[in-house]
């Protein structure tokens, strides 16, 4: 079986850099609260909970456009920025109140972090999600104590599959980008490490559009996170 310090061709692993949603924690339920509500509020039919799950993972404004796609029922690049705005502001509204309510972590990642904290092993989490709600996420799951950096979807002008936020990443935890692992659960986690230039381990569990992260082509996929620690 492969592993994850087997990812990197002989170089020691010195860092690991996590996906947030889909991979580190469960969110959905409360970001298909927060859509619903906020649909509702501006008289549009809600999504639903099966919906929100393809949508998530490109950051809260193209989350927020799908849902106007759907609810209109016109192509996505139809949506009139103008609308997204609107939507985006009153979810943004109810995601902040209530984004730790239904969220839970997966399975084992805790102690694995804590694991890999124990071992010197320097973590940080880059997701598409905005940082003024990941850092309290973060906060409330006690995971800041073992990721000291994180890159949010605005952190920067652009975000993963480009590969500038991973870069950042390593800068801030002072990790060469050659001993680092990407660890996430969708095709953007898959593009971006790619074109980084590091390898990229993914759960099969994640949310990645509805599709399997295994057409996608990652260097190791685990089914949870103790397979991540046992590889
Ligand atoms: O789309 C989002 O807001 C979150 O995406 P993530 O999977 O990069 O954490
Ligand atoms: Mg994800």
């Amino acid at each position: 079986m492969k592993t994850l310090q087997g990812l990197l061709d002989g170089r020691e692993l010195k860092a690991i850099l996590f996906d947030l949603d889909g991979t580190l924690i469960d969110s959905v339920p409360d970001l298909a609260a927060a859509l619903d509500a906020s649909l509702e509020q501006l008289y549009y039919t809600p999504a639903g909970l099966v919906r929100t799950r393809s949508w998530v993972g490109n950051g809260a404004r193209k989350l927020v456009q799908r849902a106007l796609a759907n609810a209109l029922e016109i192509p996505e690049n139809a949506v009139s920025p103008s609308l997204i705005d609107q939507l985006l502001a009153v979810f943004f509204d109810h995601y902040g109140e209530h984004s730790c309510e239904q969220t839970v972590l997966y399975d084992g990642v805790y102690d694995a972090l804590s694991n890999w904290h124990q071992q010197g092993i320097r973590m940080a989490c880059v997701t598409n999600k905005p940082a003024r709600f990941s850092d309290p996420i973060l906060v409330h799951f006690g995971l800041q104590q073992f990721m000291p950096v994180l890159v949010g979807g605005d952190t920067l002008a652009v975000r993963k599959p480009d590969p500038a936020p991973l870069l950042l990443a390593c800068e801030q935890l002072g990790v060469d980008v050659a001993n680092t692992v990407m660890v996430g659960d969708s095709v953007n986690d898959v593009r971006a490490a790619r074109a980084a230039g590091m390898p990229v381990a993914c759960v099969s569990y994640g949310y990645n559009h509805g599709a399997p992260v295994a057409d996608a082509n990652p260097d190791l996929l685990v089914d949870n996170f103790f397979d991540l620690v046992r590889s």
